[in-house]
């Protein structure tokens, strides 16, 4: 039996707790969350994991892996110290990595730990591929995140228009994916994977749209290189508790975790 630390009971952490509430191999002990989160996580934990206690921090003792569903900060507060703890960690919020220095300091924490950090494919399809077609060189990576205009509320897209009454699909964003993950930390995580798995934060072009004729989050990549090239193209449902995150990201997170304990991982 593995025990987790969750850090984050929003809308991915949550469903991930119904997803694996059946789980004999997972049991998640412990639910990291800030002060502001404790009422709303014990709520949905007295339901969904009645063992679990909802704490500030990950537990000094009793866990094997972290998992992280929270958001870019929690990277800093919880993930860097369990690495250097030595508590491997499965990361969603992998456009905190667009923050200088950041990458490093997490691959510095685990080798102190002798641990190692997983950032999870997400919302995201084809990083294998990606990842892959590094190694015989990649000539051009580009990211185009399409969301409905709801899911853009509360981001800098709302600068100089009403996204309510959008009618027309209009480009928010274009630029590096360092760039877009760090303006949008809740909507541009896929681009950091696709550039970590792919050519990189600076090099990898990213659109970011808000469509009012979309009703999915639509992702497309398309890459260029030795290998040859492929098109991508997702068509996500979001989590009813948020219009920002896709399902596929609990599924992925779920896999993962999924993967430590199977006798085969795929
Ligand atoms: N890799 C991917 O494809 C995707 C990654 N994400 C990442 O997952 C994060 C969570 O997504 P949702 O569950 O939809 O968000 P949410 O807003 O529904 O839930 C966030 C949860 O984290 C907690 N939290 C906030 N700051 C925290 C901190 N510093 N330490 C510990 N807990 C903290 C909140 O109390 C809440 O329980 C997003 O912010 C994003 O960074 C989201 C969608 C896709
Ligand atoms: O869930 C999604 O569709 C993608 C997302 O929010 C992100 O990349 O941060």
């Amino acid at each position: 039996m593995m025990r987790v630390a969750l850090i984050g009971c929003g809308a991915i952490g949550t469903s991930m707790l119904e997803l694996i509430q059946g789980d004999a191999t997972l049991a998640v002990v412990a639910i990291v969350v800030p002060d502001f989160g404790v009422a709303a996580a014990r709520a949905a934990v007295a339901t969904l994991a009645p063992g679990a206690e909802v704490v500030t921090s990950v537990p000094a003792a009793g866990i094997d892996l972290v998992v992280e569903a929270a958001g870019h900060a929690a990277i800093e507060a919880h993930v860097l110290p369990a690495l250097k703890r030595g508590l491997p960690c499965i990361v969603a919020s992998v456009g905190a990595l667009s923050a200088a220095g950041l990458a490093e300091q997490l691959e510095q924490a685990a080798q102190a730990g002798q641990t190692q950090v997983q950032l999870i494919a997400g919302a995201i399809g084809a990083i294998d591929a990606l990842a892959a077609a590094r190694a015989g060189g990649l000539d051009a990576v580009r990211y185009t995140g399409r969301k409905p205009p709801q899911a853009w509320t509360g981001t800098p897209a709302e600068q100089g228009r009403d996204l309510a009454t959008l009618a027309l699909e209009t480009v928010i964003f274009e630029g590096s994916a360092r760039e877009a993950a760090s303006l949008y930390p809740k909507n541009a995580n896929v681009a950091a994977t696709v550039s970590l798995a792919g050519l990189g934060l600076d090099r990898t072009r990213v659109r970011l749209i808000a469509d009012p004729g979309v009703t999915e989050n639509v992702h497309v990549v398309e890459a260029e290189g030795a290998f040859g090239s492929f098109e991508l193209t997702m068509r996500n449902k979001a989590l009813a508790a948020n219009p920002k995150t896709s399902a596929l990201t609990v599924y992925s997170a779920v896999r993962a975790m999924r993967n430590r304990v199977a006798p085969m991982a795929i």
